[in-house]
């Protein structure tokens, strides 16, 4: 069971990751380890690279062999193997408004070659996860922003992703919305031992539910460790009785980059979700 435990190789790993679109360096050398189970947060200003890096990691961004493994596998090498493994939320809106909530799970389900024998319940079985059951044969357009997310989420879950990557799951979102759809997501953590990498912009979030966490800026990891151990070193670092909280921590890392167009609230991002919600 330990040798088993041991054996299992780790979820997500990035060795000197690099991707550029043109001059623009979007990932630059970037090193990191996501261990098979734990909720990772992934944080950063807007155009710190953290969509790109996830994009690097599904496979819908071509990468050299030897930069990214998904559960031992190489995306370059075994492209397929990696998409089999993965769950995944865009932050674009994935879920078609002229469908049923069950007709936008069941497509997914056949795109991600869910078998035809297990379809019909595998279907029943996501939509029951994110507690869709009573809405699932309404069209998708009649759905609050909250309730898209959890749709979204239900056709991410599947193909009982291994590791689901979510980018910004909770942006434009009410509390109340967001509370929900991190809810569902631990239910399922806890009932599957999946892993999750997810980006947001909410301190708070990430603090309550991210293991550990990684602020990103300009392409690259500046800081990285659970929430509390990144409060205590800058708590420690300044030394002067003084509470910081992660949003603290990160401002204190970026430095000036978070006022630079990059602030966590940024008005881009907010517009684009509200556009994707609806
Ligand atoms: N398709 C693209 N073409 C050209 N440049 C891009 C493209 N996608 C991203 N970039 C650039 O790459 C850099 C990283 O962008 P990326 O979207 O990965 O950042 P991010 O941290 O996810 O930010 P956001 O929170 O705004 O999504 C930015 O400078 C961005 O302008």
């Amino acid at each position: 069971m330990n040798a088993e435990r041991e054996a299992t190789p780790e979820a997500v790993v990035c060795s000197g990751l690099n991707y550029a679109f043109g001059e623009t360096k979007a990932v630059d050398g970037l090193d990191l380890s996501v261990s098979a189970g734990e909720c990772f947060g992934l944080l950063g200003p807007n155009g710190a690279g953290k969509t790109t890096a996830i994009r690097c990691v599904t496979t819908l961004l071509p990468v050299p062999p030897g930069m990214v493994t998904v559960f031992g596998h190489d995306p370059a090498k075994e492209k397929m193997a990696v998409r089999r493994l993965l769950g995944y939320v865009p932050q674009q809106l994935s879920a078609d408004g002229g469908l049923t909530g069950r007709e936008n799970v069941s497509l997914f389900a056949r795109v991600f070659d869910v078998s035809r024998r297990e379809r019909a319940a595998r279907v029943t079985q996501a939509l029951e996860a994110v507690d869709l059951t009573d809405a699932a044969d309404r069209l998708a357009k009649t759905y609050s922003g909250g309730m898209v997310r959890r749709l979204e989420l239900a056709q991410a879950l599947v193909s009982a992703p291994r590791l689901l990557m979510l980018d910004e799951p909770t942006i434009g979102l009410d509390p109340i919305a967001r509370t929900s759809v991190w809810e569902h997501i631990n239910a399922v953590r806890k009932a599957t031992g999946m892993t999750v990498l997810v980006t947001t912009h909410y301190m708070d979030e990430a603090d309550q539910y991210c293991d550990r966490v990684a602020l990103m800026h300009k392409g690259t990891i500046r800081a990285l460790g659970t929430p509390e151990q990144l409060r205590t070193e800058l708590r420690e670092r300044r030394a002067d009785g003084s509470a910081p909280t992660l949003e603290d921590v990160f401002r204190d890392v970026a430095g000036s980059g978070l006022d630079e167009g990059g602030d966590f609230r940024d008005v881009r991002s907010t517009r684009r979700t509200a556009s994707r919600v609806g």
